[in-house]
């Protein structure tokens, strides 16, 4: 378990104090993926290179599995890490050494030998999915098979955390899919808790199942990730939440003004995908989808839709009964606003 208790970090500058985090307290529970999340600026790197001891807290504790980190020498600190490794945005890989030599290197580092260190290279190599890489060079590599590398590389010492700082920020969305699939199978198989640094919400969703939100160097909210998608409270939550403010805007040039058009809102107990499908399966009622700003959250919805319903008043009499019969839809006129 990592307990981050009264964190803070100030960087003395010429010009004046910067303060980074501002008595930050957290418990990431062993075993979990625990997102990390904030805009540009908010501290996030700051947190994460102060869970690792990369940076000193000008005060507070980082305390694993029992260990306060800030009291550890040098030595004892060095063997810790490899405890607690890490992936980066950009990789970070030897470019003049093999992927196989990559991954070997902390293995080197911890004195193990030649032979061991590489047979169990080929083994992460199996495990990240790139048995065939093992005399590439990173610079023959795509950005995901780098990454697949440091996260051989990171996972070499049998290490207890794994901290990702923006890990899939700079791949395309089907190769950061890829990579938050093999970074959840490790956590599953492996045990390994995962702390994630990132500034997308998407990613949270994806694999996270708690989260903090950091903002101007403070947790401003903080739970699991259904909690927080549900019922964001703070201004920061709210816009990574729902950067709309959770309500699809009606654009005006995409409907007339005598067309009857509905807001949907989900609030977690629905899908929305469905409800538009299983409208016309089970009542053979079409309506379209005007704009949509709705996420899914392990099946569930949050956020809402704008409907058009057919002409016919009949018809979008019994559209807007059977959504509104739905558990956790509001369904709202909008014609006329
Ligand atoms: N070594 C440093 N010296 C001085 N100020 C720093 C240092 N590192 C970070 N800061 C400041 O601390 C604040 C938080 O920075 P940090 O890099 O942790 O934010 P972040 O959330 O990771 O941002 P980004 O997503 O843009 O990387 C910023 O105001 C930054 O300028």
């Amino acid at each position: 378990m990592i307990e981050i208790k009264h964190l803070s970090k100030t960087f003395q500058m010429k010009d004046g104090a910067v303060n980074a985090l501002k008595d930050i307290n957290l418990t990431i529970p062993d075993g979990s993926i625990y997102g990390i999340i904030g805009m540009s600026g908010a501290g996030k790197s700051t947190l994460v290179r102060c869970i690792n001891l990369l940076e000193r807290p000008t005060e507070g504790s980082v305390v694993i599995d029992g260990t306060a980190m800030e009291t550890l020498n040098a030595a004892q600190l060095r063997e810790r890490r490899r405890e607690i490794t890490m992936i980066f945005q950009q990789f970070n890989l030897l470019m003049q050494r093999s992927c196989l030599k990559n991954i070997c290197f902390p293995m080197e580092l911890a004195g193990v030998k030649k032979a061991e260190a590489e047979k169990r290279a080929r083994e992460l190599l199996e495990v990240v999915g790139l048995p065939d890489k093992a005399n590439a060079y990173p610079a023959q590599l795509s950005g995901g098979q780098k990454q697949r590398i440091a996260i051989a590389r990171a996972l070499a010492t049998d290490p207890k955390v794994l901290l990702c700082d923006e890990a899939t920020s700079a791949l395309d969305p089907n190769t950061t899919h890829a990579i938050l699939t093999l970074i959840k199978d490790i956590n599953k198989k492996l045990g390994i808790t995962v702390v994630v640094i990132t500034h997308q919400m998407s990613v949270v969703e994806e694999i996270c199942d708690h989260v903090a939100i950091l903002d101007g160097g403070v947790v401003v909210e903080e739970g699991s990730v259904q909690e927080i998608f549900s019922n964001p409270k703070t201004p920061a939550a709210k816009r990574l939440v729902a950067p709309n403010g959770g309500s699809a805007a009606r654009d005006l040039s995409s409907f007339a003004p005598d067309d009857h058009v509905v807001r949907v809102t989900f609030n977690g107990s629905s899908t929305a995908k469905p409800l538009v499908a299983s409208l016309a399966a089970e009542k053979g009622i079409l309506v379209s989808v005007l704009s949509a700003d709705t996420r899914d959250l392990s099946g569930q919805c949050y956020g809402s839709m704008l409907l058009k319903l057919p002409a016919d008043v009949e018809q979008a009499k019994q559209a807007a009964a059977y959504m509104r019969a739905q558990p956790g839809i509001t369904v709202e006129e909008v014609t006329g606003e």
